[in-house]
């Protein structure tokens, strides 16, 4: 049995890897990710430059998942692009994801130039959809300013690609967030990120848990699974065949990672749960899954990937 994958031509020995912004800001944390069983690591969101993100406390953890608001905290392009490179150098065969998160569309435009002009050869992660750079909102959400970007990105960008994409709730945002998407050379599409502006309360003290904007946040973790695979589905089932998809949200366990795959997922992403356990996650949910996988007679992802059954 074999937890193996394959995304835009490039091989992973594992399914599963860390989501964007958890344990992957510093040079420590990505060297623990290499040195873990994830099939790949992503670094974090990336602007030009170096940002201290919204004031603390700026991330909650709940049994039931995790809010955060952490305002694009990171170490700026240079860093992680500098990480990346020297990696690759070192693991010429590995592919790794480069996640960036420009506040504009001039800044995405300047820091997709400089990675064109890189020796990085992985995957970049475009992050249309973070929901707590206060006064920004999610791209992810405004379908023409999508168009916008990929339309600008692809007129220089010829390296592979894919979008981090924010949960839609309207069957009619699949269809048209998924034609939009058709018309470019996606490599991949990573559903979902945390679901935007939820609000979490704090009985006893009667107070939000969370300083910024007012204790609203992106909630993660176990309560977003069916609107992750809700997303997972519905794009795998739109979407053309050339792209991957990468299915985030929820997965705490091997269950859940076959869930994801089942509804199309190629590649899983943890967070919060990551974020609670370390590297030993991957351990764990790679034990898990091949558990799962060995009961039901199957050998490689392939045998079962979005091959979710209906009634009809
Ligand atoms: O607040 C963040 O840094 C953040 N938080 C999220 O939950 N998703 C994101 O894409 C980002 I860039």
């Amino acid at each position: 049995i074999t937890l193996e994958t394959t995304i835009g031509g490039r091989h992973f020995d594992n399914c599963m890897m860390n989501a964007a912004g958890i344990r992957c800001q510093t040079n420590k944390d990505l060297d623990a990710l290499v040195a873990s069983k994830a099939g790949a690591y992503v670094t974090k969101s990336a602007t030009p430059h170096k940002r201290a993100g919204n004031p603390a406390p700026r991330m909650h953890e709940l049994h039931l998942g995790s809010i955060n608001s952490m305002g694009l905290p990171n170490n700026g392009l240079d860093y992680y692009l500098n990480y990346v490179v020297e990696d690759e150098q070192k693991r010429p065969d590995s592919t790794n994801f480069l996640s960036v998160a420009g506040t504009s569309l001039e800044d995405n435009l300047a820091m997709l130039h400089q990675v064109q002009d890189s020796n990085f050869n992985g995957f970049v992660e475009l992050n249309l959809s973070c929901p707590n750079v206060p006064g920004k909102p999610q791209v992810g959400y405004d379908f023409d300013r999508v168009n916008t970007v990929l339309n600008e990105v692809f007129q220089f960008f010829t390296k592979p690609l894919g979008v981090k994409l924010p949960p839609y709730f309207d069957l009619v945002h699949f269809d048209q967030i998924a034609e939009i998407l058709n018309q470019y050379p996606l490599t991949f599409v990573n559903t979902i990120n945390s679901i935007g502006n939820g609000l979490v309360v704090d009985p006893e003290t009667e107070k939000v848990v969370i300083k910024p904007k007012g204790g609203f946040g992106g909630i993660g973790g176990i309560s977003v699974k069916p609107t992750a695979l809700a997303n997972v589905r519905g794009l795998a089932l739109r979407l053309k065949p050339e792209i991957s998809i990468v299915g985030t949200g929820g997965i705490l366990n091997g269950q859940d990672a076959f869930e994801h795959i089942l509804c199309g997922a190629s590649m899983v992403q943890i967070g919060t749960q990551f974020g609670y356990e370390g590297t030993r996650v991957f351990d764990r949910v790679s034990q898990e899954l091949t558990e799962i996988m060995a009961h039901k007679g199957y050998e490689t992802i392939d045998d079962f990937r979005g091959k979710l059954k209906t009634f009809d």
